[in-house]
């Protein structure tokens, strides 16, 4: 049987790098999106595949992406290879972008989505304490966290405005095979 393709989405600060980080740790079996991402090779963060825009682009000119999208002046690829190890039956989760979750549906129809959110002010606090963006581009992705998510999808909340642990909790459940 194929695995189930898990999209991460919500709001930036809201901790979908940590939520992903703490489900390697603790659900080996799934796989891990690493990103293609045109952002400085040391900016910090998640592990992800730096390259050029000029580099992005070949990428994505020779198929090289399952999904792709722009946000924060960045451009953000999905590598195809995930269809490989979706066919290999183990399950994989990005973290995505909310605005491109109508186009991930329309190519994997049976896509879940975790939708992970948080109060605005616990954002405003965790963007500011992270460190990785100016002042100026913080406001911007605040101004990004009302996003609205598409209709129709098949969508799982997980509240991390608390403790760490309870979010990691709701995300694990989430992740439970489902029973047909
Ligand atoms: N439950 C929590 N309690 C306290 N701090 C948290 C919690 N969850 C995440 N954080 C912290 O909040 C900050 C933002 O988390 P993270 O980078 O995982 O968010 P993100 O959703 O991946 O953001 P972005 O979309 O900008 O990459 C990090 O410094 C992280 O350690
Ligand atoms: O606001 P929306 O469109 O949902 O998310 C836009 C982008 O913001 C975050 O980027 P990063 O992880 O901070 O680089 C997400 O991972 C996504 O790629």
């Amino acid at each position: 049987m194929a695995g189930r393709l898990f999209a991460v989405v919500g709001p930036s600060g809201v901790g979908k790098d940590t939520l992903l980080a703490a489900v390697r740790d603790r659900h080996p079996l799934c796989h891990l999106v690493r990103r293609v991402i045109t952002r400085a090779p040391d900016a910090g963060g998640e592990a992800f595949d730096a390259v050029t825009e000029a580099e992005f682009a070949r990428l994505r000119a020779a198929g090289g992406f399952a999904l792709h999208w722009r946000a924060h002046g960045l451009c953000y690829g999905i590598p195809s290879a995930i269809d490989e190890v979706l066919a290999e039956g183990r399950d994989v989760l990005f973290n995505g972008s909310r605005a491109v979750l109508g186009e991930a549906a329309a190519r994997y129809p049976r896509l879940r989505v975790l939708h992970v959110t948080a109060r605005p002010e616990t954002l405003a606090w965790r963007l500011a304490g992270r460190g990785r963006e100016s002042a100026d581009e913080i406001a911007a992705r605040l101004g990004r966290a009302g996003y609205a998510l598409p209709s129709g999808l098949c969508i799982t909340r997980i509240e991390n405005d608390g403790a760490l642990e309870q979010a990691v909790a709701a995300m694990l459940a989430a992740l439970q095979p489902e029973r047909v």
